[in-house]
Formats: C-alpha cells, sequence, structure tokens
C-alpha cells in the first residue's frame, strides 16, 4: 500500500501578482498561476500518480489549481471535497492591503510576526495556531483515514493552511515552522507509514 498524501499551494493568484494580503478574499489565478498548476498536474503525472480523492478549500484560486492539475493528470472527475477547514489563514483586518505598505507603516518585524510566527494572528484575524486549530482535526478526521486506506489524496490549498498541515505531519516547533515557506504550485509528496508518522517526503520542483 502506497499510502501517499500530496500537497499543493494553489498557483500564483491575482492579489499575490500585486503583492496584496489576500486570507479568505477570493481572487482568481493570473496566467502565471494557471501555468503553475499545468506544470504541478504535469510533474505529478511523470511521477506516476493516480489519486482516489482530492481536497480543497471554499476559495476559488485553490479549487481551480486543483481542477487544472487534475486535468493535465488525466484525472478530472475524482471525488473531491471542498471545505473551509482547509482556507488560507484569515488575514482579518490586513486584508486586501499592500505588504510593503503594511511593513512601513507597522515595521518589519511586527509584519514578519504576523506573517510567519506561530501564535502571533494579525489584528481581527486568525494566527498560525489558529488556523491549525481548524485544519488539524480535518486532516486527522477526514482526509488521513483516505491515505491510511490506501486512497492517494492531494490536497490543494494555501500558503499557511499547508505550514499548519506540514508542522503537524513533520512535527515541527513552533520555533522551526516560522522558516517555513510554500511555493505556488509545487507538489510535496509524503509516504504515510501505517502509523501515520511520515516516511519519505519529496517535493517536485519544476
Ligand atoms: O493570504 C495571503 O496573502 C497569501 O496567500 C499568503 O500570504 P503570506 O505569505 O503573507 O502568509
Amino acid at each position: 500500500m502506497t499510502r501517499t498524501l500530496v500537497l499543493v499551494r494553489h498557483g500564483q493568484s491575482e492579489w499575490n501578482l500585486k503583492n496584496l494580503f489576500t486570507g479568505w478574499k477570493d481572487p482568481d489565478l493570473t496566467d502565471k498561476g494557471i501555468e503553475e498548476a499545468r506544470i504541478a498536474g504535469h510533474r505529478l503525472k511523470e511521477y506516476g500518480l493516480h489519486f482516489g480523492t482530492a481536497f480543497t478549500s471554499e476559495l476559488y484560486r485553490a479549487q481551480r489549481t486543483l481542477s487544472i492539475l487534475l486535468e493535465e493528470l488525466g484525472q478530472p472527475h475524482i471525488p473531491t471535497v471542498r471545505d473551509a477547514a482547509l482556507n488560507e489563514r484569515d488575514y482579518g483586518d490586513l486584508s486586501g492591503l499592500n505588504k510593503d505598505d503594511a511593513r512601513a507603516k507597522w515595521g518589519e518585524e511586527q509584519v514578519l510576526l504576523w506573517r510567519r510566527s506561530y501564535d502571533i494572528a494579525p489584528p481581527g484575524g486568525e494566527s498560525l495556531k489558529d488556523t491549525g486549530a481548524r485544519v488539524w482535526p480535518f486532516y486527522i478526521h477526514r482526509i488521513l483515514p483516505k491515505v491510511l486506506s490506501g486512497d492517494n489524496v492531494v490536497v490543494a490549498a494555501h500558503g499557511n493552511s499547508l505550514r499548519a498541515l506540514v508542522m503537524a505531519l513533520e512535527g515541527m516547533s513552533p520555533a522551526d515552522i516560522v522558516a517555513e515557506e510554500i511555493s505556488t504550485g509545487i507538489p510535496i509528496v509524503y509516504r504515510l507509514n501505517a502509523d501515520s508518522t511520515v516516511a519519505e517526503k519529496t517535493v517536485l520542483s519544476h
């Protein structure tokens, strides 16, 4: 049994391109983002992966990335679960603001704490810990049983919902997770042991 779990962050969005905090806002992919999703599907095809189930968020950029990727894989119609538990971190009052303008207003250090620390939430939004509080139970109750049953699973989600998932999978500490970045459109392939620990991790870079 392969017990494969693939995580992929959506391709570049219009707001990634404009350097805006996005969170639960719902912009589309850019042309580059569409291409990144295609390449991700192509890399998974080359890797020989077939999926039984897909999971994504309720946000369009992740859903569109997933459908482009599955189309490229030749598996456009697999069962797909969409759930807000996998949504991006809610960026609260920062949503829609330019990231450089935010650094100019609140300082580099404060903005980095909001973006990468474990438990400091942006004003009106979620910390990574808050995001994990919805991602982790969803993983345990909905995603993991599929993986452990041998049903290869792909999860198309977001930078911070995936950072929360990677933190749990790899047993990272709050200090470790600060440096963890998830690139757009790069599949991360985990093979899990029967006890759900990670046996192997492969990053399918371009
Ligand atoms: O919501 C956003 O702005 C991005 O998708 C992730 O942003 P971050 O890299 O600032 O956490």
